[in-house]
């Protein structure tokens, strides 16, 4: 049985769905139609009363997860109150996850510092976002780890397997040659706008945050970001239009 009085905590991205319910949290694959979810997750649909989603993925997707919890009030991070967050990006288009993320640095005071705040998140594509106190002042998109290796994989007749643990040094091998190339690509942009920024703060965030933390200085590895996000969110924006 969950607490029903706190929110299940949602973020569907391209590769997986990632959930929170208080200390408890998981994945599943989002990218497989129907959805499967794990058993313990359905457990809690059953029951909660609120659910606090953001997505990046198709209407369907998210139509579909509406569905496992017809009873429960589910809420969509969609909207995002410039009072509180600005951006120069075209906010039309600027994903969700990426605004609910950039959320998490409020949440955590990150943003009241006094120095920019550089926001990496590894996923399925890697974003790079940059913050002066609670605005947002532009980014960058690259592939992921894994999509980086399958581009090369499908467009060439390179055999490759992705080593757990790239690092930043050149490489002697095919593989380490690709990886350690993802990790040192991160890393030079980070450091061009610590060159532009002294001081900047760095975090990172996302399914392969482990492999890039040990190679930026001084970055904070925060896991639960995207859930500090969704909270605040949930407490601050939701009811602002
Ligand atoms: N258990 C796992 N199995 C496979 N890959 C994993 C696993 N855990 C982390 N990863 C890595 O994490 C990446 C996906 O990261 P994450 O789960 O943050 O993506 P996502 O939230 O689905 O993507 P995005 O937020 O970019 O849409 C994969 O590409 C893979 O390299
Ligand atoms: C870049 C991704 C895929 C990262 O998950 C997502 O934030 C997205 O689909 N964004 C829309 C395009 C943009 O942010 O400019």
């Amino acid at each position: 049985m969950s607490d029903q009085s706190e929110p299940l905590l949602m973020d569907v991205g391209n590769t997986y769905v990632h959930w929170a319910l208080g200390e408890r949290f998981g994945q599943f694959l989002s990218r497989h139609m129907p959805l499967e979810l794990p058993v313990e997750l359905n457990e809690i649909l059953e029951n909660i009363k609120d659910v606090v989603l953001v997505s990046v993925r198709r209407a369907n997707v998210q139509e579909e997860l509406l569905t496992l919890a017809p009873t429960a009030q589910w809420h969509i991070a969609h909207t995002f109150p410039r009072s509180i967050l600005s951006s120069d990006y075209d906010t039309e288009r600027l994903g969700s996850d990426r605004w609910v993320g950039m959320l998490g640095a409020v949440a955590l005071g990150l943003t009241e510092t006094g120095s920019a705040v550089c926001l990496i998140d590894a996923g399925t594509a890697v974003t790079i976002d940059m913050l002066r106190g609670r605005h947002h002042i532009g980014g960058w998109i690259m592939p992921g780890y894994r999509v980086w290796f399958d581009s090369l994989l499908k467009e060439t007749d390179m055999g490759l397997d992705r080593p757990d643990s790239p690092a930043r040094a050149l490489g002697a091998s095919t593989n380490h040659a690709v990886a350690n190339a993802w990790v040192s690509a991160v890393c030079a942009m980070v450091a061009l706008r610590k060159a532009e920024m002294p001081g900047l703060s760095v975090v990172v965030t996302g399914g392969d945050a482990s492999r890039l933390a040990p190679w930026i200085p001084d970055a904070l590895y925060i896991p639960d970001l995207i859930f500090q996000g969704l909270g605040f969110w949930n407490q601050h924006c939701k009811a602002i239009v």
